[in-house]
């Protein structure tokens, strides 16, 4: 009896429009997209010849997908059973079975995957298998849709698709299933969901066979395409499970087998025997006949005696034997889970492997450390902890909000719970993934009892340890893979720093940064590198900026040219992470760009010292001058000791925003008033503008400024506006160099035009001719012209036109015609 027997009432139900979208690009594999232009103008594909066969093994991911379905399946009823013993007491198998089938004509060949889990209602086929709440399942379908085949090829193997992907093989999927009994549901029923991989619909109707799967469970036929009727060899089935589902699942997995064996045939060894028999009669009543004559002649009889014995015997029978063809169930998952294997008997594949099927990951990981101990509460463990090639999204959104689901616990290999509860890893290492396999557990543990156990308290600093001891055996061992783990954890360690007190120097020395002399530096490097005396720890910070800008800037110059490293800090946690640590082994941090930078060279500072006192004295009337002129950018202005080519630069006071600071301050406190506003000014305005006595620029205004008339003279206007210019191009320029913005960008560029025209040579007051022709005016004679309505494309598909791969360029060709609303061809004669 068939899933389509007469007379059954099926319900129709329309997928969800996502399921459809994602259901289209499973099954075409390639999208086409067609141009409507208007309503009136339709473009139809007339002829294309083509095959739609690709994406090669890809589609193999549709068993690891079902076999996945099943182990939930089978692990949310043993979960439920925990609370509810009647839903399952524990004698009924838990397994997942695969079988291939076909008719006895060969027709209808199908692959059928059962398990004995939880089961669906008909509500639940519905809602679970017509509808998609997937996360990440959006972004697939946006990029599938604007990809090309190969791409798409490629997408449909690196995302869980889930059952969708049963449409990669078959045309016709018929998923049987029934739940357990429960108080809500006592007379549960078994339902089936079919679907054509064509139809944009499904169906829901109680099985026509009736129970067939007992108590609970799902049963999902395919129906295979032409092109996949390679599902059918239990070789390729075999293999495809070893590949990628032998880690999915604790549950025992058997493949349908036959296999032909000569067994002994009874019926024929019955037969041979009664024929035996009966001649063995016959003979002896032939013998009883015979015996008279026998005795008349005794010679004779002696005579035969002496025949050898071997004419005498018959050659034996051969065995009575026939073929036949024996059912059987081979278990394919018999080897014991990774975990608790050696690890010297697992290859680096095994490991990836196991990571893609357990946490449905299919980023390949970039660690991993397998081991096994005995937690101080005396409970023995094994585990294997993994450091994933990739952040979930939701991580950087809210690093420490992130709650975990990916650490499993197990007890005696099944699968317990991954909520650990709040606690069970510092925030920064929210995102490990890892299995831990307790052996002294009790079973059947509630979640409740299991967050109070000391076992668990103390999973926390074992997992971090051992996640911060692969770290560190990477960073001394395999300086190239470690630059692949910076490029995914480098900020995890400044944020671990930050936040895990008890572990901070750990995750410090694991922190690298970028500086005027190298790359990947470690704090204790720099330690290493500093030169004599020097008690600071030197860095520059400008969040976004390149190291390669940060190392141009005027507050490295210096320090660059007397050979002292400085940290280059572009990273959003940089400036958080050395704000919080203060000092390094005992040696505070300086920021570059603010007041208090010692080199702490003492011959160099005494003798800078004397020197800028003198300079001090000399160039009084400027300093003096700019004082005045920029009292509203500055609260003061000095030699400096910090230049060496550039005229000037704008300096901060320890406790006032650098140029990044005050950037984000701006965009903090614009909307404020009161205290805060206040304190935001006041802090906007600590800071000195140092001017480089050995620049001739600077020199040049001091000539200027000295050439100034005294107060009780007559002003001379001219120059003051000169001298006026200049300073105020200095201290903007000042300003941008020092990571700061200039009041008003406008007057600045005002400026350096007329500057501009004066070393060109060009009058300063000549007018540039400003007259531009007006927009037309509206003229109420000529009527307006509609636009015509725009078509709206669906959200990811590409513009208008057909978009082929380039690899199908030259097999395809393709006509269009043009057809009216009725569907006729529209013929043009001028044409
Ligand atoms: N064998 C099964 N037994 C019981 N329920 C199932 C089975 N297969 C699928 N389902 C239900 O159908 C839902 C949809 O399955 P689908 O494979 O499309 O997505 P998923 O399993 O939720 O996601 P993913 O495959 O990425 O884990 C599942 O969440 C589950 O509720």
């Amino acid at each position: 009896q068939d899933f389509d027997a007469p007379g059954v009432q099926k319900e129709k139900h329309s997928y969800q429009s996502d399921v459809a979208r994602l259901r289209k690009i499973v099954i075409n594999r390639l999208v086409f997209l067609f141009s409507v232009p208007t309503v009136a103008k339709r473009l139809t594909i007339v002829s294309t010849h083509t095959s739609t066969q690709c994406c090669g093994p890809n589609r193999d991911i549709f068993l690891r997908e079902l076999i996945s379905n099943a182990n939930d399946a089978l692990e949310k009823l043993r979960l439920t059973a925990l609370t509810d013993k009647s839903i399952w007491d524990g004698t009924e198998p838990l397994n997942i079975s695969i079988k291939a089938v076909k008719d006895e004509d060969g027709k209808n060949a199908r692959l059928v995957i059962s398990d004995t889990g939880i089961g669906m209602s008909a509500e639940e086929l519905s809602t679970n298998l017509g509808t998609l709440a997937k996360s990440g399942t959006s972004d697939f379908l946006a990029q599938a849709e604007s990809s090309d085949s190969t791409g798409t090829g490629n997408l449909i193997g690196a995302f869980g698709l889930g059952f969708y992907s049963s449409f990669l093989v078959a045309d016709r999927v018929y998923v049987a299933s029934i739940p357990p009994k429960t108080a809500r549901n006592p007379n549960p029923v078994q339902n089936v969901f079919s679907s054509n991989a064509d139809d944009s619909a499904f169906e829901i109707f109680p099985d026509p066979r009736g129970n067939t799967l007992g108590s609970h469970g799902t049963e999902i036929t395919l129906y295979l395409k032409e092109d996949s009727l390679e599902y059918l060899e239990n070789d390729k089935v075999t293999a495809l499970v070893n590949k990628h589902s032998s880690y999915s699942t604790a549950f025992p997995i058997y493949l349908f087998t036959q296999t032909t064996e000569e067994v002994p045939d009874e019926e024929a060894i019955a037969e041979a025997a009664a024929k035996a028999a009966a001649a063995a009669a016959s003979s002896s009543a032939e013998a009883a006949k015979s015996t008279p004559s026998e005795e008349k002649d005794s010679d004779e009889a002696i005579v035969e005696e002496e025949k050898p014995e071997t004419e005498e015997k018959k050659e034996p029978e051969p065995p009575k034997t026939k073929t036949i063809v024996v059912d059987d169930w081979a278990q394919l998952n018999a080897l014991p889970p990774l975990w608790q294997r050696d690890p010297k008997n697992a290859t680096d594949e095994d490991y990836e492997l196991f990571y893609t099927a357990f946490w449905k990951d299919y980023t390949k990981p970039l660690s991993w450390t397998h081991f096994s101990g005995d937690s101080e509460s005396g409970t023995s463990f094994k585990a294997i902890i993994y450091l994933p090639g990739k952040f979930d999204d939701e991580y950087w959104k809210q690093p420490l909000a992130y709650k975990s689901e990916d650490v499993k616990l197990m007890v005696k290999r099944v699968f317990i719970t991954s909520d650990l509860g709040e606690d069970v890893l510092p925030k920064w290492a929210s995102w490990v993934k890892a299995v831990i396999d307790a052996e002294d557990l009790p079973l059947n543990v509630s979640r409740e009892t299991l967050q109070s156990t000391r076992f668990l308290r103390q999973l926390k600093s074992i997992i971090t340890k051992r996640i911060l001891q692969l770290f560190n055996r990477i960073a001394e061992d395999d300086e190239e893979k470690f630059k692949k783990i910076l490029e995914v954890y480098g900020s995890i360690f400044k944020l671990g720093a930050v936040e895990d007190f008890k572990n901070r120097d750990k995750l410090i020395n694991l922190a690298r940064f970028s500086t005027n002399q190298r790359n990947y530096t470690s704090l204790d490097q720099y330690l290493e590198n500093k030169k004599q005396g020097q008690k600071q720890i030197f860095y520059l910070s400008e969040m976004g900026k390149s190291t390669e800008d940060l190392a141009q800037s005027v507050f490295v110059e210096k320090l660059h040219a007397r050979g002292y490293e400085v940290l280059l800090l572009n990273e959003p946690l940089d400036e958080i992470l050395v704000q919080n640590l203060r000092q390094y082994k005992n040696i505070p941090f300086q920021d570059v760009a603010k007041a208090g930078l010692k080199f702490g060279d003492e011959d160099v500072e005494k003798e800078e010292k004397e020197e800028k006192e003198e300079q001090t004295e000399r160039y009084a009337p400027l300093l003096k001058y700019l004082k005045e002129h920029s009292k509203d950018v500055v609260r003061d202005v000095v030699i400096s000791n910090r230049l060496v080519a550039s005229p000037c630069a704008v300096v901060a006071d320890s406790h006032g925003y650098t140029g990044n600071i005050q950037r984000m301050m701006s965009a903090q406190t614009k909307k404020e008033s009161g205290n805060n506003a206040y304190m935001h000014e006041f802090a906007k305005k600590a800071k000195v503008l140092e001017i480089n006595p050995r620049s001739p620029l600077i020199e040049g205004m001091l000539r200027r400024v000295q050439r100034l008339p005294a107060e009780d003279e007559e002003r001379d206007e001219e120059l003051e506006a000169q001298i006026n210019e200049a300073a105020s191009i200095l201290v903007d320029g000042a300003l941008v160099r020092s990571g700061f913005e200039v009041p008003n960008a406008n007057l600045f560029f005002t400026r350096v035009d007329r500057v501009l025209r004066r070393s060109l040579g060009v009058d300063e007051l000549a007018p540039t001719d400003t007259s531009v022709k007006p927009a037309p005016p509206v003229d109420p004679e000529v009527p307006e012209e509609g636009y015509p309505p725009e078509f709206e494309y669906p959200p990811g598909t590409e513009k208008p036109g057909i978009h082929l791969p380039d690899h199908m360029k030259d097999q395809v060709s393709i006509e269009m015609e043009e057809i009216d609303d009725d569907g006729n061809t529209v013929v043009h004669d001028e044409l």
